[in-house]
């Protein structure tokens, strides 16, 4: 094979020869009329000395490079066989398919031995082994998984790996491509200000105290109470007649926060209704407040049932998040105001899901409204109020099933109250999916009829519901690993950030340090001293006019270089200007370094 390429390779290179020459050698081809694959190598005449005194070829083609003759013989990179000289061309097996090369062994991937690989290339440093092996070197990604995907079989020793630029700010996940760029810097490297200003205000209001509260100091072992009901109009249906109040709460087992609901006037008469709620406890899915307590304490000055549940600071009940019956007038609404399909349909995808969870762990919801369901984050939505009747009605032994059913159809009246805007749509459902059909598209439209009819259908499960809905469950599945992939974005840009932080405190440990005289003895000579000059070079920045330069992409990106240690070169000049240093970050690194070991062995150990 590599005898017929190589033929057909030279071959072209004979026309620039002299034509005195070119007619011999035209001749000589003619000769042996065409190459076939048993037709040898082409091998310049004037390479060995015995054969040069026969050759009739002289090396006097100043044309041909001798650099030329020792060229490696042609090999398709895709095929990588032996150097096997000596084997005798591989004749067709009938069995060979046609596109099969003779005397091509196949390429079995192996790890390459490094020691044949050293003889190989004290010999030869253009053997086709070398080759692959080089090929291999190029293809490693060091990033790789070397599990993955056979990479295994590739693995380089040590000596061979490059260091992962960690300084670099690789841009991944998804992004926002209407950003100008004068935008980009700051934004690319922060979490974005809407994101973390509701973080912010989020541990605002988990941290908020009632100074002078008339509440009491301890509820067993919760303290610091806020009252969160944002109303004093308090609606008795839910609970089975019961006023319920909502506080938050600080654990002092453990300093969480927490939401105590106390369920006024209750009065426990038997001790297996608190009991009853355990199973609650083991309730784990994304659409239920989780349950972590259940007791009875007298501290309001009666006797209270109190359900501690997770706390999810600044979220609101449906009812208050869309304003469900006040205010807002269905005919006079815009669009704008309306929720919208998707919106509606993430709610429905959501409670179905945690009423599966529920449902499939032999309980019931009980409790699905419009103000017990919590909107935690955007579009996000909580059932909250499990269990509480568990423990008010323990007696009332009402069958599972139908429980469950009337879960289904609360439901329904839940999303039908959002989307029609009135306050109990089970007072007049026929009116109120009148003005539901005004928005939504009939998908919708009968999902809520399935679900209102549950009652009459001793056979429907949520589990049917969940089926009959999968596009949709698909659909919010989608947009729910989309906004992962958006918060692993932000993760990244925040692992940025921690590690230029690290490296801001440890150069302001080292700058100026009073205690080593005033910082004479400590920065005024060797290297601390253009350690300090740097620090001027980076955040004291003047214009032509001696006016402060306040750049945050300059600070960041000598921060990046110097964390990389980079070969660039920045030139320091002391303050009287009597001085002049021209450092690479390289070197500025390496001093950090020993500043920052040398200030350590003289410190306290804390
Ligand atoms: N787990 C919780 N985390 C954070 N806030 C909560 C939590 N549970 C309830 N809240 C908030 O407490 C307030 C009162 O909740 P509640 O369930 O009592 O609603 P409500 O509208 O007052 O209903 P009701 O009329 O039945 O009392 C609401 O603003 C709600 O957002």
């Amino acid at each position: 094979m590599a005898a017929v390429s190589k033929a057909s390779v030279e071959e072209p290179k004979s026309n620039i020869l002299p034509p005195n020459l070119k007619s011999k050698n035209k001749a000589e081809s003619q000769s042996k009329k065409s190459f076939n694959v048993d037709s040898p190598s082409f091998t310049p005449s004037f390479l060995s000395p015995a054969d040069g005194a026969k050759s009739t070829l002289k090396p006097a083609s100043t044309t041909i490079s001798p650099k030329a003759a020792s060229a490696a013989p042609f090999m398709p990179k895709q095929i990588i066989s032996r150097p096997n000289t000596s084997t005798p061309p591989v004749r067709q097996d009938a069995r060979t398919p046609d596109w099969a090369l003779p005397g091509a062994q196949e390429f079995v991937p192996g790890r390459l031995d490094p020691s044949a690989i050293q003889a190989h290339d004290a010999n030869d440093h253009r053997t086709p082994h070398f080759e692959a092996f080089h090929a291999v070197q190029h293809q490693l990604n060091p990033y790789l998984d070397p599990s993955l995907n056979g990479a295994t079989f590739f693995q380089a020793p040590s000596t061979f790996q490059q260091p992962v630029q960690y300084h670099q700010y690789a841009p991944i996940g998804p992004y926002n491509t209407n950003m100008l760029p004068y935008q980009r810097s700051v934004h690319d490297l922060f979490l974005p200000n809407e994101a973390r200003e509701d973080l912010q205000k989020k541990m605002a209001a988990a941290l908020q105290t009632l100074p002078n509260s008339q509440l009491p100091q301890h509820i067993e072992s919760y303290h610091s109470l806020v009252p969160l009901d944002t109303t004093h109009h308090k609606s008795s249906s839910i609970f089975g007649g019961y006023h319920s109040w909502v506080y938050k709460a600080q654990s002092s087992a453990n300093g969480h926060f927490f939401v105590l609901r106390r369920i006024e006037g209750f009065r426990l008469t038997n001790e297996l209704a608190i009991r009853s709620v355990q199973p609650w406890k083991h309730i784990v899915n994304a659409g239920i407040v989780r349950l972590v307590d259940v007791f009875t304490n007298r501290s309001f000055g009666d006797s209270s049932l109190f359900v501690v549940t997770d706390y999810h600071p600044l979220s609101k009940t449906l009812a208050e998040h869309h304003q469900i019956g006040h205010g807002r007038h269905v005919r006079g609404r815009s669009s704008i105001d309306q929720v919208s399909e998707t919106v509606l349909w993430s709610y429905v995808t959501q409670l179905a899901s945690a009423l599966k969870t529920v449902h499939n762990s032999g309980l019931a919801a009980r409790v699905l409204d419009t103000s017990k369901v919590l909107v935690t984050g955007k579009n996000r939505v909580r059932l909250n109020g499990c269990a509480v009747m568990d423990v008010i009605q323990h007696e009332a032994g009402t069958p599972l099933a139908q429980l469950q059913r009337q879960d289904l159809v609360n439901l329904g009246l839940t999303i039908l109250s959002v989307g029609a805007n009135v306050a109990d749509a089970s007072q007049n459902f026929a009116r109120a999916m009148d003005q539901f059909k005004r928005f939504y598209k009939p998908e919708l439209q009968n999902a809520m009829v399935w679900l209102y009819s549950a009652q009459q259908y001793q056979d429907r499960t949520i589990d049917q519901f969940i089926t009959l809905i999968s596009s949709q469950m698909i659909a919010s599945f989608d947009a729910a690993l989309h906004a992962d992939d958006n918060l692993h974005t932000e993760l990244a840009r925040e692992v940025e950030n921690a590690r230029l932080v690290r490296l801001l405190t440890k150069l302001n440990f080292i700058n100026e340090r009073p205690e080593f005289e005033h910082d004479r003895q400590w920065a005024e000579n060797g290297e601390r001293f253009f350690l300090k000059l740097f620090r001027d070079y980076v955040f004291h920045q003047v214009d032509s006019q001696g006016r402060p330069v306040i750049d945050l992409a300059h600070i960041l990106s000598c921060m990046n270089k110097l964390d990389a240690g980079t070969d660039e070169r920045v030139t320091l000049i002391s303050r009287d200007e009597q001085n002049c240093f021209v450092v690479s970050y390289r070197e500025l690194k390496k001093a950090i370094e020993s500043a920052f070991q040398d200030l350590n062995s003289h410190a306290r150990r804390i």
